[in-house]
């Protein structure tokens, strides 16, 4: 025998119906159908009810309107001759809700027996309905399911609701329809079995029937990984344990309510989840079945919201026996329910989260227990952050596995969302804790990549700067983006792009292909602060600032993101050579916020240059010396003049080749051969600030004094004739003119030297960097990086490989 059982949303319709039916004659052999009312029917008595007990008139146009929607699935289910039969059967329960409602708007007392009554009708009514629509003999749930009033609550008479089903087995055919969620009393007055009560009419029916199978059947494939409204990679779990199972859905999966898995679980009958809406999906079968140590350690997360996390503490509880006792009577007493505790073994505090909207009634409660104690100050009064979640991961493969809480918290942590309180049972199936309601979608992103959840995990990207960099960054997001995702299991995501006047930003992704027309057309104005702090607000997972632009404003903003847990990854060179105070404070924030501080192109571009000193200065190695050409710019102009191509030519030929910076000056003054040496310096070890290093500027100071960078290309064509002449000599004496940096005994010097052909920087090509590391344990041979030293296309390599260093592949 199979049991199955349709929700609110299953039978919500008249075409809702029709599916149901399709779904209960393709089950072959002998079947039980249990139903709830007609979604939203129940909610619906229950104000009516409200209205009526205020004396408020509409509960009978309330009343009328519930009526008059099951005469139209009536209508629409059944033949002209068949309808009045159907009416007739649900008359008798049309009148009695009548005169319950006249009776409770005319005493303006809405008692709990009317309340039970009222509340079960929306069963009464749609099973007479769908089992005379699908040929089920109907079987009224109140003669079988016996209830007891205790603990504020109905409770199922267990043996005798048994026994009566098992008498009842007897009398059944083939398919049987029973109402879910109603019951009755040992007086026989009616009763219902509180929330999700029909799955727990399905799941005491299966177990007194010894069902081979219980379905649920919903309007979701299963049981997600997590809440699939937050989590769109979300995917329905194949198969759980009745505990796995039993946690889940306690912790805000409302796919079965929690007691229904008990009589299932004890009589071993397994239960499947399935979507009356996509019936060939796989869904969820739950069982006793032993958990294969082979599986995922964690099967899914769960969430609630709207909670509020509350705090008693103080001196005076710590050793006091029977503390906890009181606070939880007193909750008790005032019908709180408990969500989570905590306590930790100083004895000092206990947290427990509950509803939001029960805090300040248990704040009362508790107060009030405590008023002696609150009045000597040996117990604070009670503190409740409200806006709260709890989140919690199960899986009952974290037994005994070491690790699970360390990547947990990690995790979240490392994304900058602050827990209040955990706890965590003996079992170990469940590891729940506390956080802001606003952090809920970031930590259930990252957990769901942490716990390889999630097929690939993410990272966030927030771009600043478009230009000759930047651009070709956005054609590296997408043409790299297939590859990173299938080899990697890496999805770069742009999030947001900001020009120096427009920004876009989107959540679930912009199209990198063309958000840079896209920011012409449809950007909002913006400053890089208004950027910032949009960045910061959205809040999402594994996020990452990237800085393509060579702005001093965009570099300030650096601290704030990291401090909000935000990665960088710059090509821009301004913040590691600001002040010393500065650059050491990005990088211990970064490493105390557990986020990266990438800045690897701004020496050498796409060259490997300041990784492979971080490792040597890791290893314990000590750097003794650098000498290196460390301007592509420069490197490329004292390579290609000749009297064919004087200095102004080839300086703008080097912009248009994208070698040098937005303003060329920056590389003739030396400045950015200054800000490189000052970068390697400082990885290397040394504190130095700019002023420190002595610096022989490429051109005159004078011409670099010009207000702007027309009159300057106009004015350098002065120096023409000086370089040529220059470049003439040399080459006579068999030497070239290089634009070097030296870092010596701590000394820090750039400037231009004359070599000969024996010089390493000698045969140096094009816009060519070199980089010539001594140090102890490199002393009599150089540690030497050499390549490509500036240009678009090796400097965006660049930035992305740091964006891919973030993730960690
Ligand atoms: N070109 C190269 O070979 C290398 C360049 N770099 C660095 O890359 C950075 C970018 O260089 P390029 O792309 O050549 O410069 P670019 O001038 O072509 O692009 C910079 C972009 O940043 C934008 N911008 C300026 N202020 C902004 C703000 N406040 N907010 C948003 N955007 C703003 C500008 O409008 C421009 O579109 C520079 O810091 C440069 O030093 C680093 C290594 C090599
Ligand atoms: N302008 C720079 C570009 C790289 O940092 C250079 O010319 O080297």
């Amino acid at each position: 025998m199979q049991v199955l059982k349709f929700g609110g949303t299953s039978v919500g319709s008249a075409e809702n119906i029709q599916k149901v039916k399709e779904i209960v004659s393709s089950v072959q052999g002998q079947k039980v159908v249990v139903v709830s009312a007609v979604g939203g029917i129940t909610d619906r008595l229950i104000s009516m009810a409200r209205t009526a007990e205020s004396g408020d008139r509409t509960c009978f146009e309330n009343l009328q309107s519930i009526i008059d929607d099951h005469f139209e699935i009536i209508d629409k289910l059944f033949q002209p001759i068949e309808k009045d039969e159907v009416i007739k059967l649900i008359e008798p329960d049309i009148e009695e809700l009548k005169i319950i409602i006249k009776g409770v708007y005319l005493i303006r007392e809405l008692s709990r027996k009317s309340f039970e009554n009222l509340s079960g009708m929306g069963e009464r009514l749609s099973s007479k309905i769908i089992a005379r629509y699908i040929g089920a003999n109907w079987f009224d749930s109140r003669h079988y399911i016996k209830t007891n009033y205790e603990f504020g609550r109905n409770q199922v008479l267990i043996d005798e609701t048994q026994k009566l089903l098992s008498e009842v087995k007897l009398e059944m055919g083939n398919c049987s329809l029973f109402p879910g969620f109603i019951s009755s009393n040992q007086k026989s007055e009616n009763t219902t079995l509180g929330r999700g009560g029909s799955d727990y009419t399905a799941a005491l029916l299966a177990a007194a029937f010894d069902a081979d199978n219980l379905q649920i059947w919903t309007d979701v494939d299963g049981f997600m990984t997590a809440d699939p409204r937050v989590i769109s990679r979300a995917y329905c779990i194949d198969k759980l344990s009745y505990a796995e199972a039993m946690e889940l859905s306690h912790f805000g999966a409302k796919v079965i309510y929690p007691p229904t898995i008990i009589p299932a679980f004890q009589n071993s009958i397994p239960i499947w989840i399935k979507n009356t809406f996509n019936p060939s999906a796989p869904g969820t079968l739950i069982n006793n079945e032993k958990v294969d140590i082979k599986e995922r350690q964690i099967k899914g997360i769960s969430s609630i919201k709207e909670v509020s996390l509350l705090t008693l503490q103080g001196i005076g509880m710590v050793g006091v026996t029977g503390i906890s006792m009181r606070m939880f009577t007193a909750l008790a007493a005032n019908d709180v329910n408990i969500i989570l505790i905590s306590q930790a073994s100083s004895e000092n505090s206990i947290s427990v989260v509950i509803g939001g909207d029960q805090a300040s009634i248990a704040r009362e409660a508790i107060e009030y227990e405590f008023r002696r104690e609150i009045a000597q100050n040996h117990i604070s009064p009670v503190t409740i952050d409200d806006k709260m979640a709890v989140v919690a991961i199960v899986g009952e493969n974290m037994k005994h596995t070491t690790g699970i809480a360390g990547q947990l918290f990690n995790s979240v942590g490392k994304n900058g969302v602050n827990i209040y309180a955990i706890a965590q049972g003996a079992s170990e199936l469940n590891i729940s804790f506390v956080i802001k309601e606003k952090d809920i979608r970031k930590a259930l992103n990252v957990i769901h990549e942490a716990f390889f959840l999630s097929d690939y995990s993410r990272l966030n990207l927030f771009l600043a700067g478009k230009g000759t960099v930047g651009s070709k960054l956005l054609h590296k997001v997408v043409s790299q983006a297939r590859k990173l995702k299938e080899e990697n299991n890496l999805m770069i995501r742009l999030v947001g792009v900001a020009g120096s006047r427009n920004m876009l930003l989107e959540r679930e992704g912009l199209n990198a292909a063309t958000v840079i027309e896209d920011l012409d057309k449809i950007g909002e104005a913006c400053t890089i602060e208004s950027f910032r702090d949009r960045i910061i607000e959205m809040n999402v997972a594994n996020s990452v600032f990237v800085d393509c632009t060579a702005s001093e404003e965009v570099a300030s903003v650096y601290q704030s993101l990291l401090d909000a847990n935000v990665s960088v990854v710059t090509a821009n060179k301004i913040a590691s050579s600001s002040s010393y105070a500065a650059y050491s404070k990005l990088k211990a924030t970064a490493r105390e916020k557990g986020v990266k501080f990438f800045f690897e192109t701004n020496v050498g571009a796409g060259l490997p240059v300041i990784a492979p000193i971080n490792d040597l200065v890791k290893s314990g190695d000590k750097i003794e010396r650098l000498e290196a050409v460390l301007s592509g710019t420069l490197n490329f102009i004292v390579n290609t003049l000749s009297e064919e191509n004087p200095l102004s030519e080839v300086i703008a030929e080097a912009k248009a080749k994208g070698f040098s910076e937005p303003d060329p000056r920056v590389d003739l003054s030396g400045t950015d051969v200054v800000r490189k040496l000052l970068i390697l310096a400082r990885e290397s070890g040394y504190v130095l600030e700019q002023e420190d290093v002595e610096v022989e500027p490429f051109v005159p100071a004078e011409y670099l004094d010009l207000p702007s960078l027309d009159a300057f290309m106009d004015k350098v064509k002065d120096l023409n004739p000086v370089f040529e002449n220059q470049r003439k000599k040399l080459a006579s004496e068999g030497k070239r003119l290089r634009y070097a940096a030296r870092l010596s005994e701590g000394k820090a010097k750039v400037g231009l030297i004359e070599v000969d052909s024996k010089h390493p920087f000698y045969d140096l090509e094009g816009s060519n960097n070199i980089i010539l590391v001594w140090s102890e344990n490199y002393n009599e041979h150089p540690l030497q990086v050499k390549g490509y030293g500036a240009g678009a296309d090796v400097t965006a390599a660049g930035v992305f490989a740091d964006i891919i260093k973030v993730a960690n592949v």
